[in-house]
């Protein structure tokens, strides 16, 4: 595709950096995990051979300094015409509810507002929880009147994993990219892993989804809206008891749906 001025959203994760950007109606996208060396080198060239563009417009949000600061970096050396925009909370159009609203992870905040654009106001008879099932996972809670009102952080399926396996003598690592069945009760050590992290963080995310939908003061008529991203969203999405959406990327399409700053 060749254009004048192209957006490109990028999320910079703890374990990866997804980029995203329209071409036509579609919002295309890319993910690249920043632990090699190149890994911006190699986000510049994704970027490169999907679009031609006389100007491009970085929108980058993090929470993950040193890549952002190496992505920023190679942005500035490799590509002629561009511009860059490091988004914060004042730049996302919700109201935030928190104590301290610089300290809030910024993909929280995108999240919750691509999810609310996904499901407007109006037709939503109660508020909304956001699960972003990340390196770490967030379950939040948007309002009734839409404002952003914080939620729970829990160590995420790979972190749990680790941890188990640098915390003791003999339990391995268990990879999630496998298509490893739910055996419960296990009868073998890695399908015990996988058991008990697998439903411990479902067992989480229906138990603090359904904390706040019962602590709203309107009874639900309705089942309440649960709006799921992240890298292992689709792992996680088979065993979670709340009817839920799952949307890719939410971070990304929050950025790209941003009212343009001049
Ligand atoms: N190919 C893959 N490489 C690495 N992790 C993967 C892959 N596919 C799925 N995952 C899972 O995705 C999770 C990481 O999710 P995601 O990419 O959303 O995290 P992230 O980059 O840390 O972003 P965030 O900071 O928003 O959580 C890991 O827990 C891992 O289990
Ligand atoms: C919780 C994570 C790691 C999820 O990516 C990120 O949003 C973050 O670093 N947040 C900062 C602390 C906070 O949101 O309260
Ligand atoms: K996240």
């Amino acid at each position: 595709m060749s254009s004048g001025v192209c957006t490109v959203a990028v999320d910079v994760g703890n374990t990866a950096v997804k980029l995203a950007l329209r071409e036509g109606d579609q919002v295309v996208d890319h993910t690249i995990k920043h632990d090699h060396s190149h890994w911006h080198l190699e986000a510049i060239h994704w970027v490169q051979t999907v679009v031609a563009c006389q100007e491009t417009r970085w929108r980058i949000s993090s929470v993950h300094r040193h890549a952002a600061e190496t992505l920023i970096e190679a942005i500035e050396n490799e590509v002629d015409a561009s511009t860059i925009d490091c988004i914060t909370f004042d730049d996302v159009p919700i109201e935030v509810a928190v104590d301290s609203p610089s300290k809030l992870g910024i993909d929280r905040l995108l999240s919750a507002f691509a999810a609310s654009r996904l499901v407007p106001l109006q037709s939503r008879r109660s508020g909304m929880a956001v699960v972003d099932a990340g390196s770490a996972i967030t379950v939040d809670w948007i309002n009734h009147a839409g404002h952003f009102c914080g939620g729970a952080i829990l160590p995420g399926l790979s972190l749990q994993s680790r941890a188990l396996a640098m915390g003791t003598d003999a339990l391995p690592e268990i990879l999630w990219n496998t298509d490893r069945p739910l055996r419960l009760p296990a009868t073998n050590t890695n399908d015990a892993i996988h058991g008990g992290i697998l439903i411990g963080v479902a067992g989480a995310i229906d138990s603090l989804v359904s904390r706040y939908f019962s602590g709203q003061d309107e009874p639900l008529t309705s089942p309440g809206i649960v709006i799921l991203t992240g890298g292992d969203a689709n792992t996680l999405s088979p065993h979670l008891q709340s009817p839920h959406q799952t949307h890719a990327h939410l971070v990304c399409r929050g950025l790209l749906e941003l009212p343009v700053s001049q």
